[in-house]
C-alpha cells in the first residue's frame, strides 16, 4: 500500500491489536512503537500518513462512528451493543473468535417466583436474544467478571464471550445456551469511505488478501484431510 492520505486506525490493546498487527503487516503497515510498553495512545507507523489510536475495545466504534477514526478493528459483540449507526462492516477478519453464550451453574432450574436474573456486560444482546425466545428477564448490568455473579447469588445467569471454556469451568459453570458466533470486523467511518475512498478501499483489499492467505491451524488440517 503506498498512499497518501491521512489514515488513521482505532485498535484496543491485547488480543485484537496483537492479531490485527499480521493482518496490517501485509498491507506495509507496522507500529514504531509496542502499546504494552508505550503510554502513547497515537502510535505512529512506519508509514508517516498512517497512525494508530489505542483505545479500550468498546470504544473503538465510537471513535470510528465520530470520524475521529478513520478505521478500526471491534468484535461483533462489540458492534451488537453498539449498534453500528455511522460505520460500514467490510471485512470479517476473523479473528479473536469466540462465543456469546448463556451460562451458569450445573442443574439449576430457572426460578419460578420472579423473572431469572441475567447479569452481562452485553445488556442489548441479551435484551435482544431473551425477547426472541419470548422470555421475560431482567438484565443486571455488569462491566467484567461476570462468571461470579451465579456464584455469590447475584443473578441465576450471565450472558458472556466464551472460548475455550477455562473461565467457565474454573469458577464452576457450564455453557447452557450459543447465543452468536464471534469474531472481530474491519469497521469504517461512513465519510472516510467516501472522502478517503482509494485510501481505504487500498488498505481494505490488503486485509482481504491477508485474511484469505491465512489459514488457521483447524482450517489447514480439515485442507490436509484425516490421517494426513
Ligand atoms: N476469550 C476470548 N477469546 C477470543 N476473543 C475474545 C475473548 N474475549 C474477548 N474476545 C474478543 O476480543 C475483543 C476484545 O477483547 P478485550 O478483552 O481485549 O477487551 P475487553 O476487556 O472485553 O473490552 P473493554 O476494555 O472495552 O472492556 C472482544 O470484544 C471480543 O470480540
Ligand atoms: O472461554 P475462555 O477462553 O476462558 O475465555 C472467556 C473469557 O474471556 C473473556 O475475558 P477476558 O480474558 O477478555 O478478560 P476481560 O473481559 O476481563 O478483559 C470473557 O469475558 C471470558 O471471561
Amino acid at each position: 500500500m503506498s498512499l497518501d492520505t491521512p489514515l488513521t486506525i482505532a485498535l484496543s490493546k491485547g488480543r485484537i491489536f496483537d492479531e490485527t498487527l499480521p493482518l496490517l503487516a501485509h498491507a506495509g503497515i507496522a507500529p514504531v512503537d509496542d502499546p504494552e510498553t508505550s503510554r502513547k495512545l497515537i502510535l505512529e507507523t512506519n508509514m508517516a500518513h498512517v497512525r494508530f489510536l489505542i483505545i479500550r475495545a468498546s470504544d473503538v466504534p465510537t471513535y470510528v462512528q465520530y470520524g475521529a477514526a478513520d478505521l478500526g478493528v471491534s468484535g461483533k459483540d462489540v458492534l451488537l451493543e453498539h449498534g453500528g449507526e455511522g460505520l460500514y462492516e467490510p471485512l470479517d477478519l476473523g479473528i479473536a473468535r469466540c462465543r456469546l453464550m448463556v451460562a451458569g451453574l450445573p442443574d439449576v432450574a430457572a426460578p419460578t417466583t420472579r423473572r431469572l436474573r441475567i447479569a452481562t456486560k452485553y445488556v442489548k444482546s441479551a435484551e435482544r436474544y431473551y425477547a426472541s425466545k419470548g422470555e421475560q428477564v431482567e438484565i443486571i448490568k455488569l462491566y467484567g467478571s461476570m462468571e461470579l455473579a451465579p456464584l455469590v447469588h447475584l443473578s441465576d445467569r450471565i450472558v458472556d464471550l466464551v472460548e475455550s471454556g477455562n473461565t467457565l469451568k474454573a469458577n464452576g459453570l457450564v455453557p447452557l445456551e450459543h447465543i452468536a458466533d464471534i469474531s472481530s470486523r474491519l469497521v469504517v467511518n461512513k465519510a472516510s469511505w467516501k472522502m478517503k475512498h482509494a485510501a481505504v478501499t487500498s488498505l481494505l483489499d490488503a486485509l482481504r488478501e491477508a485474511v484469505a492467505g491465512r489459514s488457521t491451524p483447524t482450517q489447514t488440517a480439515q485442507a490436509r484431510g484425516p490421517g494426513s
